[in-house]
């Protein structure tokens, strides 16, 4: 298995109550080689909201389901609707290296099933929103930054408010869970800094028990 906690750094950062920011705690360019391999079979596209409009963020999965967007709405789906079959299996490195950032910030028995990935070219943003087409929400969602760093936004129970911004770059695992589980959140815009591996924009990569 390949190495992903060469990077590891001890730190756990409690943002607030549920929410935590594991800086530097993998290496972006090995997880970076892992989506990359992944692409053949299930391309980044551009799915439709159900308003019809076209998402900015380009996304694509692997896990045993995927989250898509469409007319029809939001959901889980066990195959790729560009290719009618299932998405790519959840690599094993991937996994592993969320399970660790689970049981860190105290989910002992996180168990993914989904694994959503986003790409940001340059001037994407995502529009405040709750992650709730998942069963259970007594499971946290982990994710996993590479790239270019991003202001990531996080807002209460309620649309609207005022934002905490959180800096997320490469390498950075946020965890969010508990009590913060159903905040309202987004990202804001892509921020000038990035590693030399991918300087031209971001992927981040949400783990998910959705079944
Ligand atoms: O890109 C991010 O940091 C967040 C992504 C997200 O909130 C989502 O995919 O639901
Ligand atoms: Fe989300």
């Amino acid at each position: 298995m390949t190495d992903l906690f060469s990077a590891l750094r001890p730190e756990r950062e409690c943002l607030q109550e549920g929410v935590y920011l594991l800086p530097n705690f993998f290496d972006g360019q090995e997880v970076l080689h892992i989506v990359q391999q992944l692409l053949d079979q299930a391309p980044f596209r551009h799915m439709k909201t159900p308003g019809g409009r076209r998402m900015a963020v380009a996304l694509t999965n692997c896990g045993t389901v995927g989250w898509i967007s469409d007319t029809k709405g939001y959901r889980y789906s066990p195959t790729d609707p560009l290719t009618n079959t299932p998405w790519p299996p959840m690599p094993a490195a991937l996994l592993s290296l969320a399970r660790s950032a689970a049981e860190k910030c105290g989910y002992e028995d996180f168990r993914p099933d989904s694994c959503l990935i986003n790409r940001y070219d340059p001037g994407s943003a995502l529009s405040p929103h709750q992650d709730r087409n998942e069963n259970d929400f007594s499971q946290p969602i982990i994710s996993l930054s590479i790239g270019r760093s991003a202001m990531f936004q996080l807002y209460g129970q309620e649309r609207g408010g005022k934002a905490v911004n959180i800096r997320l770059n490469d390498g950075d695992i946020l965890v969010f869970g508990g009590p913060a589980r159903l905040n309202f959140h987004g990202v804001r815009r892509l921020l000038p800094d990035a590693p030399a591996h991918m300087s031209d924009g971001r992927i981040n990569l949400t783990l998910r028990q959705a079944l």
